[in-house]
């Protein structure tokens, strides 16, 4: 489980103005504000796609670092995917916020550990958590406190959390920011990483419809009526209403 670090009563912690600067970046699909900070020894991006500051709903995608995924298309987890359509869906909308957390890798125990990993699911057929069990290492030690602390300097009321990973939103809340609607970000199985998918929603509770129960690693796994949110799914705008979470 997630180690986070607790915001103090009464308040978040602040970003001291050394730790922070901004710009923007122009990219393929737009100009976004990109806010670079520093929290707790890592340095960490917030990216800022139109006015977002004093609104409540803004749609936030809080994206853990996957260098293998993000950067170099990795299809044995869905990471590289959800970047673009979470990126897809903020610029669609208008307004919203990604914030990539670094030192989430391997959900925080590095690259190095997680490419470990990585082998002993080729080699002994494990799952992400049992790999990670079998080295010693904990499952999952990522703290969101950070993106807590960057999503109040922002201004923002409260989000609608681009998210199939409930605890997501138990810890976002414990930091202070108010989650009005989880918006599921399904990515498309494939045959790379149905296993990942699998573990995910089997292992870990992630709310993944599109996966099918059984899994069958040699088809294609695309169940009927899955609201699968890939780049021509993206524009229905269904999959991204969201669920507003009652208290
Ligand atoms: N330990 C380990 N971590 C992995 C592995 N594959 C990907 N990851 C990491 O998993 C993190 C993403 O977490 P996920 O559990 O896929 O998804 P999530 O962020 O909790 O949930 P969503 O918001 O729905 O995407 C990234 O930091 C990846 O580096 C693996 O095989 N082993
Ligand atoms: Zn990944």
């Amino acid at each position: 489980m997630a180690q986070d670090s607790k915001t103090p009563r009464g308040g978040h912690r602040g970003i001291d103005p050394s730790d922070i600067a901004e710009s923007d970046l122009v990219t393929t699909r737009g100009t976004f504000r990109m806010v670079a900070f520093r929290a707790d020894g890592e340095e960490h991006l917030a990216l800022v796609y139109g006015r977002a500051r004093g609104r409540d709903g803004v749609l936030v995608r809080m994206h853990s670092e996957c260098l293998s995924g993000d950067v170099f298309g990795a299809l044995r987890c869905e990471c590289g995917s959800q970047l673009d359509l979470a990126l897809n869906a903020i610029v669609r909308e208008g307004s919203g916020v990604l914030v990539y957390l670094r030192g989430h890798e391997g959900r925080g125990i590095g690259l190095v550990d997680k490419v470990r990993t990585n082998l002993l699911q080729d080699e002994r057929g494990l799952d992400t958590v049992d790999s990670a069990t079998a080295l010693g290492l904990p499952v999952d030690v990522r703290d969101y406190g950070p993106a807590a602390r960057v999503l109040a300097y922002l201004g923002i009321g409260s989000v609608r959390l681009l998210s199939n990973n409930p605890h997501k939103i138990r810890s976002l809340e414990s930091h202070g920011i108010r989650v009005a609607a989880r918006v599921p970000l399904l990515a498309a199985p494939n045959d790379e990483n149905l296993a990942y998918l699998t573990a995910k929603r089997d292992r870990l509770g992630h709310d993944l419809p599109q996966v099918p129960m059984v899994p069958a690693p040699r088809e294609r796994a695309e169940p009927e009526g899955a609201a699968v949110l890939d780049d021509a799914a993206a524009t229905a705008p269904s999959p991204l209403s969201g669920t507003p979470l009652t208290p």
